[in-house]
């Protein structure tokens, strides 16, 4: 899990996860299992992967109550993933039954899967958040407020923008674990993404981990998009 790089699998089928994942034989991937594919495929889509030798992220953004949060996060635990999340705004009651859910959860030996919460999604705007969400703060009052209810809860870490990435290192620390989507490659289409750096700003932005979808996988060479992601994260054209 050392790369820095988790490439989102938003597929709806098993198949169309092969026939991507074909692209990259050679290659140990961290991969991102969201609720489309794991909704569709269910846990013998996480079993496949790891028999890849892939590391896995599995992000369901649970938010429940805490006791159904701690029984789900129980089970999770047994499938061998090494990153999962769930939203700050469940409040940190839910982020440590969470955190509870997974340590009783994680088998003999295993290591615990690395707990995140995701601050505000990088599709919200400042405007959003005022005019649907109420929120009468700015976006990086309310990153940094979610990402310290997060750390004080135990958490390993947190899904922001990468444009939140210094204030909360300033915060936390370089430990704290940031991931970052809302990723595009210069004068690439937002989409429905509104906090948007590229690679490499990212990288200058101290995040730890860089979520990239569809700019790998809706690419005419997924292969090629994904290498020059590498490149463009090391500073090079
Ligand atoms: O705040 C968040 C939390 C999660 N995501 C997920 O990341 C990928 C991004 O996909 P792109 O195609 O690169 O936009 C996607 O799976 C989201 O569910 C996010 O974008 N923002």
């Amino acid at each position: 899990m050392d790369q820095p790089f988790i490439v989102a699998l938003d597929f709806s089928s098993k198949e169309e996860v092969q026939s991507f994942l074909q692209l990259f034989s050679d290659t140990s991937l961290f991969v991102k299992v969201g609720m489309e594919l794991y909704f569709q495929e269910g846990p013998t889509i996480i079993d496949e992967l790891k028999q890849r030798g892939h590391y896995i992220f599995l992000d369901l953004k649970l938010h429940d109550i805490p006791n159904t949060v701690k029984r789900t996060m129980k089970g999770l635990a047994k499938l061998g993933v090494d990153l999962v999340n769930v939203h700050a705004s469940g409040g940190s009651a839910m982020m440590r039954a969470a955190l509870e859910g997974l340590e009783e959860g994680t088998p003999n030996g295993m290591k615990r899967p690395r707990c995140i919460a995701v601050t505000q999604l990088t599709s919200t705007s400042e405007q959003m958040l005022v005019h649907e969400l109420l929120v009468d703060r700015t976006m990086k009052d309310t990153v940094l407020h979610y990402a310290s209810l997060a750390h004080d809860s135990g958490l390993d870490g947190v899904v922001c923008s990468a444009q939140e990435v210094p204030l909360l290192r300033a915060r936390f620390g370089p430990t704290f674990i940031t991931v970052t989507p809302g990723i595009r490659f210069a004068n690439e289409a937002k989409g429905d993404q509104v906090r948007v750096v590229t690679p490499n700003e990212a990288k200058q932005l101290g995040t730890t981990y860089i979520v990239v979808g569809r700019s790998i996988t809706k690419a005419h060479d997924p292969h090629e998009a994904y290498e020059r992601l590498k490149r463009e994260w090391d500073g090079e054209q």
